[in-house]
């Protein structure tokens, strides 16, 4: 089974050569050198507005860079991306899962088979026949990792997926997340620390949309660091 064990460091997934973003006049991303490999589980931080979202949508595929090389080995049906709020259609919970499936190929019996799967694990069976308009904050990211989980995708982008959610919420779906991540490659963008040290094993920091750090978790809490990033660590940058 494809999420049975973590996966070796190995090949490159992403491979980022000077890349820049732009969205009009703003510089979203400049200069970003950046390679991700398989099994690697990175956490994108800085703080608000240096970038974190913007990587995470290019590497999705959602944005193209401005100038650069990007090169990616995974195809757009092998990663799943899920947004601090979640998008939600008006439908079942279950259907909400069901129709990624079925965008993917599956018929709609089997879509709607692996999506009850994918509710009971992350406890929302009970819920699978509820509007998803209707779950609380803390359901919908649920629901929104049982979708992104039930397509077995080699690489997990999140992005800040419990910055929504009160202590407890965050607390399960964190859990969930580390086991929905499990043999895949993680790359997430937060501003919990605590997350970071407990899901990473790479810190990317950003600042004003360039990479001013780059290392193993360990040694980014141990640093020393660029001046704005040891701020951050502080929690004295706002
Ligand atoms: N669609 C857009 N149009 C114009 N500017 C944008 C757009 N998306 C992002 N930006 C700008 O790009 C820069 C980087 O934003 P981004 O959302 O990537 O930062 P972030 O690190 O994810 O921030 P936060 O922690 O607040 O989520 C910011 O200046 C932002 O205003």
């Amino acid at each position: 089974m494809k999420s049975a064990a973590l996966p070796e460091v190995g090949a490159p997934l992403f491979s980022l050569h000077g890349v820049a973003l732009r969205f009009g006049k703003v510089q979203a991303l400049a200069g970003i050198n950046l390679e991700i490999a398989t099994g690697e589980r990175v956490a994108l931080i800085g703080a608000n507005g240096s970038g974190k979202s913007s990587l995470l949508r290019l590497l999705h595929g959602l944005v193209p860079h401005s100038a650069g090389v990007f090169l990616s080995s995974v195809s757009a049906a092998s990663q799943a991306m899920l947004f601090q709020r979640p998008h939600m259609l008006r439908a079942s919970v279950r259907n909400n899962v069901a129709l990624a499936l079925w965008l993917q190929g599956a018929s709609w019996r089997n879509a709607k088979h692996e999506a009850t799967i994918a509710l009971g694990r992350v406890g929302l069976a009970d819920l699978a026949g509820r509007n998803a308009r209707t779950l609380s904050g803390g359901q919908q990211q649920r629901m929104a990792l049982a979708r992104a989980w039930a397509l077995h995708p080699d690489v997990m982008l999140l992005d800040e997926p419990t910055a929504s959610l009160d202590p407890t919420a965050k607390r399960d779906v964190e859990a969930l997340i580390a086991e929905a991540a499990r043999g895949r490659t993680l790359v997430f963008a937060s501003h919990n620390l605590g997350q970071v040290k407990r899901l990473a094993s790479r810190v990317v920091y950003l600042e004003h949309g360039r990479v001013v750090a780059d290392l193993p978790v360990h040694e980014f809490f141990r640093g020393p660091l660029p001046e704005e990033a040891r701020l951050f660590v502080k929690g004295e940058l706002v």
